[in-house]
Formats: structure tokens, sequence, C-alpha cells
């Protein structure tokens, strides 16, 4: 059994069905990719796992057990995590704080702990004591994943990693993704823009469209089908 497996997952807003049925599967220590069109249901799929708004048939099965629709508070016990694509931090707190917020179920963040923050985010530490608002979007995208990791979960989901980097920092995070894998042992699980180069750093990936599956995936084989190539990779 994998370690995430969403069956069949109907969701959406108000009245609007969103996602028709969706499945998605992570392994342990996979990362996978969902890309597709704007509006096809990619964060909208993320925050149905994450129990941040209710399936409304389907089921989200974490590490063998039935989580669908548990509070994300307590998904997050469970140890699966989740970054937003904005306000994913605490904007008046600073940087240290923002950390110590993110170990809170554990209560204390050790020491070990903020030197692997440090290691992988060396900026992390030179502002450590600049509130998290004074950082560029970027920085706080570093702090905002370095959070999540704090109780050192099992799957980490990130909406669009490389939102607000400048072009030539976006492969530099992707690779520190990969790097967080194989440190950590976290199985990431991202919705991303940059289709390409996410998916030349993932194990596996989904193509989303009008909330349903369309392709999945190596996510080598997704870069070299034409079909996929042409209809969601602009050619
Ligand atoms: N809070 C919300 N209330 C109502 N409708 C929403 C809400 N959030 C998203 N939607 C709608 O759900 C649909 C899917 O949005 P979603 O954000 O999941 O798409 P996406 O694939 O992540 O798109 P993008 O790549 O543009 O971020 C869109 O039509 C969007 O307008």
């Amino acid at each position: 059994m994998a370690l995430l497996e969403a069956r069949d997952v109907v969701s959406g807003y108000g009245d609007a069905e969103i996602l028709h049925g969706v499945d998605i599967d992570v392994e342990e220590r996979e990362i996978v990719t969902i890309i597709g069109p704007n509006g096809a249901g990619k964060s909208t799929m993320m925050k149905a796992v994450y129990g941040l708004i209710d399936c409304w048939s389907g089921t989200v099965t974490f590490a063998g057990e039935d989580i669908t629709d548990l509070r994300a508070d307590r998904v997050t016990e469970r140890g699966m995590c989740y970054v937003p694509q904005r306000e994913n931090v605490f904007p008046t707190l600073t940087v240290r704080e923002n950390l110590e917020m993110g170990a809170y179920i554990e209560d204390q963040v050790s020491a070990a702990d903020l030197e692997a923050v440090w290691e992988r985010f060396p900026i992390l530490e030179e502002r450590q004591t600049q509130k998290a608002q004074t950082m560029s979007g970027g920085q706080q995208q570093m702090l905002a994943l370095s959070s999540a990791l704090m109780i050192d979960p099992d799957l980490l989901l990130v909406d669009e990693p490389s939102a607000g980097l400048a072009p030539d920092l976006v492969g530099d995070m992707f690779d520190r993704l990969v790097t967080i894998r194989d440190e950590t042992d976290t199985a990431i699980l991202m919705v991303e823009q940059n289709a390409r180069k996410a998916l030349s750093v993932s194990d596996r990936g989904y193509v989303l469209d009008m909330g349903e599956n369309r392709f999945e995936g190596a996510g080598e084989e997704l870069l070299e089908s034409d079909d996929v190539a042409e209809l969601y990779l602009g050619g």
C-alpha cells in the first residue's frame, strides 16, 4: 500500500464540483508532481487530501489509515504537512519564531533541527531575528518549507515551491527539495507551474485537467510523451 492513496476524490466549493473523481498515490520517499492547466483543480486536490476542504466522496488513506475529512491539524499530527502557495509564514513573527511555531507539536525546536535548517538555507540563519514579512517571497518560501519540516513529516505537500522565486533560483529550489527528500526520507507531493523542471526531479507525475486525471507516469516518461508535451508543456 502506498504512503498516500487518494481514490476517486470528488470535491469543490459551494455548489461547484471541481474534482470529479481524482486518484493520486505517493509512495514512501517519492517525489510526485501534479501539473495541469490553470484552474485544473491541482491546489483543490491538495486541500482535499490535507483536510482543508471536505471530500464529497472518495477516500484518502495515509500510512494505512483512512484520513478522509480528518481535520487538517489532526492530519499534521499523523505526519503530513502542507505548505500553501501564499500566506505560508507568520509575517510579524521572526524567522526563528516561525520555526518554533512549526515545531509546536513537539513543543520545542531541537538544536539539531535548527542546525539542519541553517545548513539547508544559510540565509535563514543570517536573518533569524528578522520578521518574516521583511524577507523576499523566495526567502519566505524557504522559511515555510523549513517550518513544515520541523515535525519531521513523512509527507510534505507543497503548492508551487518555485512561486515568487527569481528564474535563476527555480532549479536550485527543486534541487533542495531532492536534498530534503534524500536527507530526511520525507516524501513530497507538489503542484507546479514550472512543469518541465518539476517533472525532471520527480519520480512520478500526474496531469490533471478539468478536475480529472489525464496522464500519469514516471517524471521522465511524461517529459518524453508527445501528448503531454503538446497539451501541457508548451510543445
Ligand atoms: N476558495 C475557492 N472558492 C471558490 N472557488 C474556488 C476556490 N479556490 C479555487 N476555486 C476554483 O476552483 C477551480 C480550481 O482551482 P485550483 O486553484 O484548484 O486550480 P489549479 O489547478 O491549482 O490552478 P492554478 O494552476 O491556476 O493555481 C478554479 O475554477 C477556481 O476558480
